[in-house]
């Protein structure tokens, strides 16, 4: 019995900064984020918006387009890093606000949970989501995947940022993508990019020694949320390359294989923390698995690195690039950073770029790596089945993109600072942040959510 993903759905900010406005306020070359890491426009939330609302929105969408009842959907497993609470996850809210409308109770008897594991949380969330359709074939679950990839203002990772939701109901039987059951892993414990709790001491916001209250604080230290990593971009890299290169050994292992992998994939389907990653970050896997030698056993560790350069810039990995990477990047280019969302928005790129130029794909293999920091990979694939246009004709990704609404630099920092308080788009039949609860002392914090015809 096949088990994949049988429907997919998306939401994105909606409203962009070209990233030409970016990189002419910052002093940077746009060449650089345009032809050296593939940037184009970059998606931020508007006033109404967060992990939330994006998630409900693409869970809306694909219970609406595939016409779901939500009595037959078992589990509602959420892949994210933006969770708004440290113990009500965001598939609590996703619950309530479909209830809100769809119908009271009509997702009782369903599991929800999160995962979070950086970007690589929604993989962790399929791959669970798989077994389980394996064990109970008729039943379905689905995946929601929702992100804000926020940096701060001025840093290496700014004009990464993004934000958006991907849902993937798996079953039986799919119509997208059954996935195979080999799945490699590659895990180590590093610091390249995480979101700690972080404290200021409340001695040096108030001047004063007493360790008075303050804000109903008693601590003497102050905890601070944000959204921002602290990063370490070229580390981060290392450890993505590093953690991919293993995983998909290990995956060439699991099959058994001495042919070179990446010539069995039709696509393949990377995280994409922004569009180049994959391919400035896959050369050196494409030399390493070359059926013709390209790095010598005996080569010098100084060459190493070189040479892996090399290989980036010939003509023959260019080729390769442009044959199995570059449809995944066309939509990366155009919102950023999703984080949990992006691997399977590079699937939905992949498929939408297919149904837009009319290219047949049932049947091909595509070969997907996963990358999450802190730090793991997955590597497994997936056969695109026969009915992967019907499924898809309604999901009309590019269209949507291109309605996009472009916003200035000053609204840009001004959303980023939290300073707007209306919302730049009018919302029009979508979830939308209500309001957050401040003054009943059981509800602080309550975030409530509602629709918008
Ligand atoms: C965060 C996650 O989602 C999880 C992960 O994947 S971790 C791995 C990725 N890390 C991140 O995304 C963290 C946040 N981002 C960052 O720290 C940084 O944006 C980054 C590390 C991704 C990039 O760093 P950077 O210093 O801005 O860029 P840099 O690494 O120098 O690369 C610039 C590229 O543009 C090219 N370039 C520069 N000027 C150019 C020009 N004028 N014309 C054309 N190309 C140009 C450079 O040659 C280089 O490309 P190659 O190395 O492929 O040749």
């Amino acid at each position: 019995m096949k088990t994949g993903i049988d429907a997919i759905s998306f939401d994105v900010a909606n409203i962009h900064l070209p990233i030409k406005t970016l990189a002419a306020a910052r002093n940077i070359e746009p060449e650089k984020l345009e032809k050296g890491l593939g940037l184009l426009k970059m998606t931020f939330p508007d006033v109404h918006q967060d992990a939330v609302v994006f998630g409900a929105n693409a869970l809306t969408k694909l219970i609406q387009d595939n016409n779901l009842n939500l009595n037959e959907i078992s589990r509602i497993y959420v892949g994210t890093e933006s969770g708004i609470d440290s113990s009500k996850p965001i598939a609590s809210y996703l619950i309530s606000l479909m209830e809100q409308k769809f119908g009271e109770d009509s997702l009782a008897e369903c599991d929800v949970v999160d995962f979070t594991f950086a970007c690589i949380g929604g993989v962790d969330a399929l791959q669970n989501c798989l077994d389980f359709v394996k064990l109970n074939p008729a039943k379905k679950a689905i995946v929601v995947t929702s992100d804000f990839a926020k940096y701060d203002l001025n840093s290496g990772g700014e004009y990464t940022q993004g934000a958006g939701a991907a849902a993937m109901l798996v079953t039986a039987n799919p119509r997208i993508i059954a996935f195979d059951d080999n799945w490699a892993t590659s895990t180590k414990g590093v610091f390249d990019f995480f979101k700690p709790y972080r404290t200021i001491s409340k001695e040096e916001i108030t001047q004063n020694t007493n360790n008075d209250s303050w804000f109903d604080n008693l601590e003497a230290e102050i905890e601070i949320h944000k959204d921002q990593p602290v990063f370490d971009g070229q580390y981060s890299n290392q450890c993505y390359m590093d953690r991919t290169r293993n995983a998909y050994f290990s995956f060439k292992k699991l099959k058994n294989t001495t042919e070179t992998l990446y010539n069995t994939w039709h696509s393949i389907v990377m995280h994409l923390p922004y569009s180049f990653q994959g391919r400035r970050m896959l050369s050196e896997i494409y030399a390493l698995d070359s059926a013709e030698k390209i790095i010598a056993d005996d080569i010098a560790p100084a060459d190493y690195q070189t040479k892996i350069k090399e290989v980036a810039k010939s003509d023959d990995y260019k080729s390769f690039v442009t044959e199995k990477l570059q449809p995944a990047e066309l939509a990366s280019s155009l919102i950023g950073n999703l984080y949990t969302g992006s691997i399977f928005m590079g699937l939905l790129s992949t498929l939408a770029h297919f149904y837009d130029t009319n290219k047949e794909v049932a049947g091909e293999k595509f070969g997907f790596l996963a990358y999450g920091s802190g730090s793991k990979s997955k590597v497994f694939e997936g056969t695109i089945q026969p009915e992967w246009k019907s499924a898809l004709a309604n999901v009309k990704l590019f269209e949507n993109l291109a309605e996009s609404v472009e916003i200035d630099f000053n609204t840009y920092e001004s959303l980023h600072k939290k300073e707007q308080k209306t919302s730049v788009r009018t919302p029009k039949q979508e979830w939308v942040l209500d309001r957050i609860e401040k003054e009943i002392p059981v509800l602080i914090g309550a975030r409530y959510y509602k629709w918008v015809e």
